[in-house]
């Protein structure tokens, strides 16, 4: 089990935004985290990458606890994440972007960048190539020179997955990676995330109200109603689940 998830509260003064929630991911999974608005998904993002610290419950990464730990170290651990609204350097090249994301990895120490000794200029080389490399694959490379707010929205959102991968974490938060795409463009990232999944080999844990989506891309998600977990398990039989359908408003029949 890569990610345990283990009976969740987390309280905002008198708002409960998670309640009693539990929830695992398998290594290699693409698992997927649904419920309306306002339901307590990105707070229970902002839980497993250290952002918040959880008002009962544990997180376990690797059957290590990693609840109460701090964003950074979390992502020493091996995670990292994107968010829901797009959060690019947007006067900075897709290049530098993603450069960004190798930061905490460098193997040369402070004193050598400053003098520009030889381990810095080849660390440099190494982590050009590697963000080459992860542009490829996520079909970016040619806009790697272009300011990232030249790109259009769904390609800044790769630039983010990109930047994101560059911290060669063993799972990956997405939120809402679908967000302002058109159907095209949808179809196009849900089999980026398979491509993703087997050349990074990575964990996706994702955050999705698409449910097409969702439905060609995770084959088990949890859902979440008003902090509650309504439904876990396959997401065939989440389609036909009478509370997830009521909570969705019927959405589930269009998938
Ligand atoms: N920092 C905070 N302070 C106070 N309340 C918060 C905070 N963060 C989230 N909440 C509340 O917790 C609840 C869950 O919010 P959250 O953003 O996690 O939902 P969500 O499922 O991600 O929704 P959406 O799909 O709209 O992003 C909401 O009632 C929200 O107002």
């Amino acid at each position: 089990m890569i990610l345990e998830v283990c009976n969740i509260t987390k309280k905002f003064g008198g708002v409960t935004a998670i309640n009693n929630t539990s929830f695992h991911v398998k290594a290699k999974e693409i698992y997927g985290l649904i419920g309306p608005n306002g339901a307590g998904k990105t707070t229970l993002f902002n839980i497993i990458t250290g952002n918040y610290e959880p008002t009962e419950g544990m997180v376990k990464f690797h059957g290590q606890r990693i609840d109460g730990i701090k964003p950074y170290k979390i992502v020493h651990r091996g995670i990292a994440r994107t968010f829901q609204n797009i959060r690019l350097f947007n006067s900075m090249t897709v290049l530098d972007n993603i450069l960004i994301g190798f930061d905490y990895q460098a193997e040369y120490s402070y004193l050598e960048a400053i003098l520009r000794l030889p381990r810095f200029f080849k660390e440099e080389k190494r982590i050009k190539k590697r963000a080459f490399e992860i542009m490829d694959v996520l079909g970016i490379k040619k806009y790697a020179q272009e300011m990232a707010t030249s790109l259009s929205y769904g390609q800044q959102r790769k630039v983010e997955i990109a930047r994101a991968l560059a911290a060669s974490p063993q799972l990956l938060l997405l939120d809402e990676p679908a967000a302002g795409m058109n159907p095209h463009e949808t179809e196009e990232l849900a089999n980026l995330f398979f491509k993703i999944r087997d050349e990074f080999d990575v964990t996706i844990l994702l955050i999705e109200h698409d449910m097409k989506f969702v439905n060609k891309l995770c084959d088990r998600v949890m859902v979440l109603d008003y902090g509650k977990t309504i439904f876990e398990g396959d997401i065939k039989d989440a389609i036909n689940d009478q509370e997830v359908i009521k909570a969705y408003l019927g959405d589930f029949k269009h998938a």
